[in-house]
């Protein structure tokens, strides 16, 4: 299947700047640098990152495809500064260095290769793929510093949701470690600035001081965490995806999405696999004729599968989780094998972050957002903001009541 909408992302972790292009947005999306800004800063915070969150900014710079805040229906570019970059200009220096300033930098010993592969980082299997016998050349674009390009994409795609459905994106940490969010209730649009507010991204208070303290006790121990983020998408209509072949259906291209995000080790649609565990009759959701909230003929009584059947939205909450392993840099350095001797080693240890799930629900928001818009496009396409808000409302129309029967199955008047 051939997306409508494409993306890219090139940079390093300590290069001068991450790019991103997203290709096959319509004209007249509003688009600001201010609005990515904004979201890059969401994916900064978080209980347990490490120093260099503290002092990198990043400098969001658009390139191509806006004027004035509004798509131009090009492809759009977006560069990232890495405010690290003077400190790495020549260890990172993608021309070659003058002979004196490579003696100077080996001199310092700021250029060893890094030998002691990390268990559980992309060091090692990288090292022997690419042949290489430093695991920076690995380690700069296997970093999740790329996904500040992502957050900046999925900025576009959400404002698109909006602007065509006035669909919104939401997320919050479901657990840390052991700690679990203490409320089921899922989060509203209305409970972002709170889930913001929160250290960990937890939509209660319980939760966050429970999750806050499970990092505290890892950080003591010199140890790391990953943990489990939901992503929830309010107001998409059904339809979005198709069974009609296995590559089409949405469930599965998020899932794609989200496992592409560094450090994600499953997802889970809806229950997911606590529904794996239940009987029919209590594992799916109920069809009634009671008229939904949006005017839709037709209602859920409950949203197990998480807005998502046959791979296509059904209407309901869209709910995805997935899951984050811990951090592979671990403090108390894992063993490994120094790559020079061939000898028994500790891993390579510098800063890093103790757990950096919260970050990844605002990563896991845009990878959502990105897969869902192209979906729309894909749905209701058009080169312009009028015309794909004119299929999908033409298309919303089909779905409302006639006569009191829903509309996709009433007769036609007369
Ligand atoms: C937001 C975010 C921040 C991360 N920060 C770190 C980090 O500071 N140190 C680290 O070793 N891994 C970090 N990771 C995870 C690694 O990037 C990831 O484990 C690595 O690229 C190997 O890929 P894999 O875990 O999917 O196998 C982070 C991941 C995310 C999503
Ligand atoms: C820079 C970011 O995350 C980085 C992701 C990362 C990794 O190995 O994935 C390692 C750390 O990089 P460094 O070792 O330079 O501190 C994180 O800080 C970011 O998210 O912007």
């Amino acid at each position: 299947m051939v997306a409508v909408l494409r993306w890219i992302t090139a940079g390093e972790s300590h290069g001068p700047a991450l790019v991103a292009v997203l290709e096959g947005l319509p004209a007249g999306i509003p688009v600001t640098s201010e609005a990515i800004a904004e979201q890059l800063a969401r994916r900064r915070l978080g209980y347990g990152r490490g120093a260099r969150m503290k002092f990198e900014r990043d400098a969001v710079t658009l390139l191509g495809g806006v004027r004035h805040g509004i798509s131009l229906g090009g492809p759009v570019a977006v560069e990232i500064g890495n405010t690290e970059w003077p400190k790495w200009q020549q260890i990172m220096s993608p021309d070659p260095l003058p002979e004196a300033d490579a003696e100077a930098l080996s001199a310092l010993g700021r250029n060893a290769p890094l030998t002691r592969p990390r268990p559980g980082h992309a060091d090692l299997a990288g090292m022997q793929k690419y042949g290489f016998d430093d695991a920076r050349p690995v380690l700069e674009r296997a970093s999740a510093r790329e996904t500040a390009s992502r957050v900046a994409l999925g900025t576009v795609a959400q404002s698109l949701l909006r602007e065509v459905l006035g669909a919104e994106v939401v997320s919050h940490v479901v657990s840390i470690g052991e700690a679990d969010a203490v409320s089921g209730r899922l989060p509203e649009p209305s409970d972002r600035a709170a889930i913001d507010d929160s250290p960990v991204r937890a939509l209660d208070p319980a939760s966050t001081e429970a999750m806050v303290a499970e990092i505290e006790a890892a950080k003591a121990d010199g140890d790391t965490l990953g943990g489990v983020v939901e992503v929830l998408v309010h107001g998409l209509p059904p339809g979005l995806g198709s069974f009609v072949h296995s590559d089409r259906r949405l469930d599965a291209r998020l899932a794609a999405a989200l496992m592409g995000i560094q450090a994600m080790k499953g997802v889970e649609v809806g229950d997911g696999f606590a529904t794996a565990r239940r009987r029919g009759s209590a594992a799916h959701d109920e069809i009634s004729p009671v008229a939904g909230p949006d005017g839709r003929g037709i209602s859920r009584a409950s949203n197990r599968a998480g807005g998502l059947e046959g791979g296509m939205t059904n209407g309901e909450i869209l709910r995805v989780r997935v899951a984050m392993k811990p951090i592979s840099t671990v403090p108390r350095a894992l063993a490994t094998v120094d790559v020079t001797s061939g000898e028994e080693a500790v891993a390579i240890h510098q800063r890093s972050d103790v757990c950096a799930v919260p970050a990844a629900g605002v990563v896991a928001e845009a990878m959502v957002a990105l897969v869902v818009a192209d979906a729309v496009l894909e749905k209701f396409g058009g080169d312009s903001l009028a015309e794909v808000r004119r299929n999908a409302q033409a298309y919303l129309a089909t779905l409302g009541t006639v006569d009191g029967l829903p509309a996709v199955t009433a007769r036609p008047a007369g």
